[in-house]
């Protein structure tokens, strides 16, 4: 057990530990769309939706939340059983996040396409898998354009000197997997008559199907599909379920590509790392594979096909203590470069193997066509193993949004007033913004930060297609985001009313005060260079469903779509990046010099992006939301999760410097929420308990409702955890004593260095550990819990406290 899994199992329990951590890996069943109230009304939406819905769903599938008056819910349904006999032995095998997404109901669109079986054409039907990614990184283990070779079961042969192994025993109805090495293949002489052989050179291989083989590896299949991209990486071992194997697959490098090491298959990578000796066998076995390679003629099938020899130059999956004159069964499989999950059918020519399958889908591109396009659909789901209502996509633009609901619920607990002015700290995509200004009637003024200008690009063009105007964006660090004190400062009103859904109206305060800089922002701005096209529908939460599809989508950000996808595949996102300040400056002085120089400037590059202050006084704000940052350990589903014990709590760092940040920017009488995506306490109660202990009476924790929805928060503190008199120190240090001496380095370096980035510790009652809360303090919170079926929700974390007193300092 890692210490991540120790600290969460430690601070969940057992039971709901891995209850969680099943329902991580699986969607949601319901999916959530926000009514944009500006545009239309919730029942209109309802109305639509049940028209759009296909034949074989019920009308029930389609309500309003009935706690939520602008939530609509769709339900969906799953996981179901998928046979995947019709794909013929084809499969795809697709990226972690673009299988995230299509188990929230998306297609699959071309950049997210890893590898494609040999032959794929358009319109045939593929068994869709997810590949996983290596280790602690992005990276798949399957590298793009790789191409998957099916069918080589079975191989019966003689070798010339008999040291060829019968294989016809090891299986007849679950065929092994068969490594064969170029030495190996080169002696096989006696072989089958049937026609599907790709990967060795001089013989051709025998199958119990060989009919459903030649359906998926077409004549001269053996030839287009040598011809990998530039790059392409060698073989894709597969994993069977018995542990016996299940296919070989060999995709053979183009001549003269420098192939990945990292890509080469689990197995060789173990037999390198494990056994030096291999290694050097290996590189030997190469090597004379090289020199028989060489010597073979470049046709030599018996089969009458033309086999080009690299081929023989190109076996590349070759286990270390295979020796010449053998065809053997490959012992032990490697690591499966699939997700682990739900498991193939049995039916069909492929065996059972443990992969996350996610559904039978049709190629609306062949495989050529998938690894050549920059974007587009390129696969759409025919039978997927978790169902959403298809009927999404036929909305007007700007009706909806696909939100998750713990979001929804965050912005209805802040609720703003018509006429608040709003900093929303960390907005992008800009869900919770555009849903605060729809509560506020598009009046006030919601100033929201995120830290990249693309980032910024999305709120601006999500606000645009769901027609809000009171947004403005910024590209800021909401860390940064006080300005520090520079004389004189004009003391002005802050017109905060009140609003029928705030449930506890903060006194207001007469000590609050803007600069008449930041007085001087206008909403209007931020309609400025809205006017591009955004998918109607978006998720927000910047959750890795949205990123998949935004990266298939070929942009570095926009919309996600991710279910009933038709719609969104004909979005293209395309949104200006905003020019930063600096940038602006710059732009400035050069249109100054042309001037200088009798030189008319063109107009300016960018007039649309708004502009304005990144850092304002201390209580400038009627309402921070701060939507913070964090492990995103509530996101579902996840198929992998990377992160670390010390990353988990450098995301509470983090969050404290933001929370600092947010209570001084709050007016006194203002209310803050602080949410988070993560199921880990660390970043929320955690998070609570330091805002309460730190700034005393100046802040109230108050109810985080209505709607209450999730169950309440942690109550006491990390069992495992100790408060050591500084930052956090484990009691059981033996697995995490560097994570912790690190991380306590790093809190310490946060609370003491002097500069722009440190908030001056002014009320500091107690050290913070992995503290919680007390029973009514959990009360006033409320956790999502993903393994809440009723719920059946994200993980998220929503708190709401209310400034009672200045903060000095
Ligand atoms: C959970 S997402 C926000 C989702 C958003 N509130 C919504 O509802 O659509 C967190 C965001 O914080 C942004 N972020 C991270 N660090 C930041 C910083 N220092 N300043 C401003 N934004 C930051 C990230 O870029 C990301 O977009």
């Amino acid at each position: 057990m890692g210490p991540r899994e120790a600290y969460l199992r430690g601070a969940l329990g057992d039971g709901r530990f891995e209850a969680t951590v099943a329902a991580l890996s699986q969607p949601p069943r319901t999916t959530c769309m926000r009514v944009n109230t500006l545009r239309t009304s919730t029942q209109e939406v309802v109305t639509r939706v049940r028209q759009l819905l296909e034949s074989g769903w019920d009308q029930d599938v389609v309500r309003v939340h009935p706690q939520v008056p602008c939530a609509v819910i769709l339900q969906g349904s799953g996981p179901h059983e998928v046979s995947y006999s019709a794909a013929g032995g084809r499969e795809v095998i697709i990226s972690r996040k673009a299988g995230e997404a299509v188990l929230r109901g998306a297609p699959v669109f071309a950049p997210g396409v890893l590898a494609v079986s040999a032959g794929v054409a358009r319109g045939d039907l593929v068994a869709l898998a997810v590949g996983r990614e290596k280790p602690g990184s992005d990276v798949p283990e399957i590298t793009r354009g790789t191409t998957l070779y099916t069918a080589v079961t079975t191989a019966t042969g003689t070798g010339e000197d008999g040291g060829i192994t019968d294989l016809t025993n090891t299986t007849s109805t679950n065929p092994a997997i068969v490594t064969v090495t170029a030495t190996a293949t080169s002696r096989i002489t006696t072989i089958s008559s049937s026609p599907c052989c790709t990967a060795p050179v001089t013989g051709s291989i025998d199958t119990p199907d060989s009919a459903a083989v030649q359906r998926t590896i077409a004549p001269g299949g053996d030839r287009r599909d040598s011809n990998l991209a530039p790059g392409t990486p060698g073989p894709i071992p597969h994993e069977d379920e018995t542990g016996k194997g299940g296919e070989d697959v060999i995709a053979p490098p183009r001549e003269g590509s420098s192939a990945d090491p990292e890509a080469l298959s689990g197995g060789e990578d173990a037999a390198r790392e494990g056994d030096k000796e291999g290694s050097r066998e290996e590189a030997e076995a190469e090597a004379e594979a090289e020199a028989i390679g060489a010597a073979l003629p470049d046709s030599t099938s018996q089969s009458g096909r033309t086999v080009r020899r690299r081929h023989a130059l190109g076996v590349l999956w070759c286990d270390a203590r295979i020796t010449t004159q053998q065809a053997v069964a490959r012992p032990a499989p490697p690591p499966s470069p699939l997700a682990p999950g739900w498991t193939h059918s049995s039916q069909g020519p492929l065996p059972p193997r443990t992969g996350m399958y996610v559904g039978l889908a049709r190629a609306v591109m062949s495989r050529q066509e998938m690894f050549r396009a920059r974007e587009g659909l390129a696969l759409e789901l025919v039978e997927p193993v978790f169902r959403v209502p298809p009927a999404v996509g036929g909305l007007p633009p700007g009706w909806v949004m696909l939100q998750n609901l713990p979001s929804v619920v965050a912005a209805l607990v802040l609720s703003p007033a018509p006429g608040s002015r709003v900093l929303d700290m960390c907005a992008a995509p800009g869900g919770k913004a555009t849903l605060m200004a729809q509560i506020m009637g598009d009046k006030g003024e919601i100033v929201a930060f995120d830290r990249t200008h693309a980032k910024v690009s999305e709120i601006v063009s999500l606000a645009g297609e769901l027609g809000v105007t009171c947004i403005t964006a910024r590209k800021a660090d909401a860390g940064k985001a006080l300005e520090r004190p520079t004389g004189h400062q004009a003391p002005i009103s802050c017109a905060a009313g009140q609003h029928p859904f705030q449930s506890q109206p903060p006194p207001h305060s007469a000590a609050a005060v803007f600069t008449s800089k930041s007085a001087a922002i206008g909403c209007g701005a931020s309609s400025r260079g809205c006017g591009e096209a955004f998918g109607s529908m978006s998720y927000e939460d910047g959750t890795a469903a949205h990123k998949a599809l935004l990266k298939q989508h070929g942009e570095e950000s926009g919309d996600t779509a991710a279910v009933s996808a038709a719609a969104t595949a004909a979005t293209r996102v395309s949104v200006r990046t905003p020019m930063s300040d600096k940038a602006r400056k710059r732009e400035e002085r050069r249109r100054a010099a042309m001037i200088q120089r009798g030189i008319t400037p063109p107009e300016p590059r960018d007039a649309s992006v708004p502009s304005g202050p990144t850092a304002y006084p201390p209580e400038s704000f009627d309402h921070v939301l701060l939507d913070a940052p964090c492990s995103a350990l509530g996101l579902r589903p996840r198929l992998q999760q990377q992160s670390g014990a010390l990353y988990l709590r450098q995301c509470a760092a983090a969050q404290r410097r933001l929370v600092d940040a947010a209570v001084r920017l709050l007016r006194v009488g203002g209310s803050l929420v602080y949410s988070t995506c993560t199921i880990n306490p660390g970043e929320n109660e955690a998070i609570v308990r330091y805002l309460l202990d730190r700034y005393g009476s100046s802040l109230q924790l108050v109810p985080a409702g209505p709607p209450f929805l999730g169950r309440q928060g942690l109550v006491g503190r990390h069992p495992n955890m100790v408060e050591a008199g500084r930052g956090i120190s484990p009691s059981e240090p033996s697995t995490t004593s560097v994570d912790d001496a690190r991380l306590t380095a790093a809190v310490i370096q946060d609370a003491t260095v002097p500069g722009q980035d440190v908030l001056p510790v002014t009320v500091v009652s107690k050290p913070y550990g992995e503290d919680w809360l007390s029973e009514a303090e959990a009360a006033l919170v409320q956790r999502f819990d993903p393994s809440d079926s009723d719920l059946d929700t994200i993980g998220f974390f929503v708190a709401k406290l209310v400034k009672l007193g200045a903060v000095v300092g």
